[in-house]
């Protein structure tokens, strides 16, 4: 996890996204009520909790969710939506193919190593709106608004309304992503840990609730173009290391990660190449 300053997404375009989205939770249930019953691979989403047709427990969470690349689908209303969405989606892309460059460099590849395998000039992006609602009761304190889990793309980047809730699990304890104002929270997704054959690790984490305040954050996720397969990067998956993952469409993957309960890191388990060890006493 990282947290971005200086990034050049202006403050004003932060807020102006954060208002939309309020709008947005705010509109009469009708007309949010054809987005509702929306899947993972629909472009626009409304829901509760993380999927609520497998969650089996409620979350304190509404989200929204839009595919904002290749191409841009978002509700009609509020009318600034659009708009906001554009900008913030182009800008925020830009950070994140910068963050991912250098990710590539940090593995001793060129550059563009990651950019031309998973072909991101046509990159998959969304953007997402969290509401928590307040928790309400002493007895919530600590309620649980997202399980833990990783993100099934390649970057996530989110900025909060000022209300905490971000914990990171940092050896074997949860931590509180503390932030500074106007930086971004950077969390690297199940990607990287693909692609670079466990050297990068996808963060575990979670979302907890306010009791007394509500608390609201903005996503904007980049994962690989959805045609692409990813795998390891062949040059990170010499001998004598060995090969941690096969590879996946990942398509194909955000699918599965979106379609069952959130389990940790238990996605990753679709593409783990089973060994002796990790198959334990089998
Ligand atoms: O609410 C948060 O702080 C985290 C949200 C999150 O993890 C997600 O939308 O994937
Ligand atoms: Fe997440």
């Amino acid at each position: 996890m990282m947290k971005v300053t200086n990034h050049g997404v202006h403050e004003a375009l932060q807020s102006a996204l954060m208002d939309a989205c309020k709008e947005l939770f705010g509109l009469p249930p009708e007309q949010k009520a054809e987005f509702m019953d929306a899947g993972p691979m629909d472009p626009v989403r409304f829901g509760t909790g993380f999927n609520s047709a497998v969650d089996g427990a409620r979350y304190w969470r509404d989200y929204v969710k839009m595919f904002a690349h290749p191409e841009l689908h978002c509700p009609a209303k509020p009318d600034t939506l659009r708009g906001v969405a554009a900008e913030y989606a182009a800008r925020t892309r830009g950070l994140l193919l910068e963050l991912t460059a250098a990710i590539s460099e940090s593995l001793g590849l060129e550059g563009g190593r990651i950019a031309e395998r998973l072909d991101l000039g046509s990159c998959f992006q969304i953007l997402v709106g969290n509401h928590y609602p307040p928790s309400g009761g002493p007895d919530d304190d600590g309620a649980v608004g997202l399980p833990a889990h990783s993100d099934h793309g390649l970057l996530t980047l989110l900025f909060q309304n000022g209300v905490d809730g971000l914990q990171v699990k940092h050896d074997g304890r949860w931590l509180l992503a503390e932030p500074i104002p106007g930086a971004f929270f950077v969390i690297a997704g199940d990607q990287p840990e693909i692609g670079s054959n466990g050297r990068y690790k996808g963060v575990l984490h979670r979302a907890l609730v306010d009791r007394a305040q509500a608390r609201m954050l903005c996503v904007s996720l980049i994962g690989p173009c959805l045609d692409a397969v990813v795998e390891p990067v062949p040059e990170l998956a010499v001998a004598p290391l060995r090969l941690e993952y096969m590879g996946v469409e990942y398509r194909d993957y955000m699918e599965h990660q979106q379609s069952n309960k959130l389990n940790e890191k238990g996605a990753l388990d679709l593409v783990r190449v089973q060994t002796a060890e990790t198959l334990g006493n089998f």
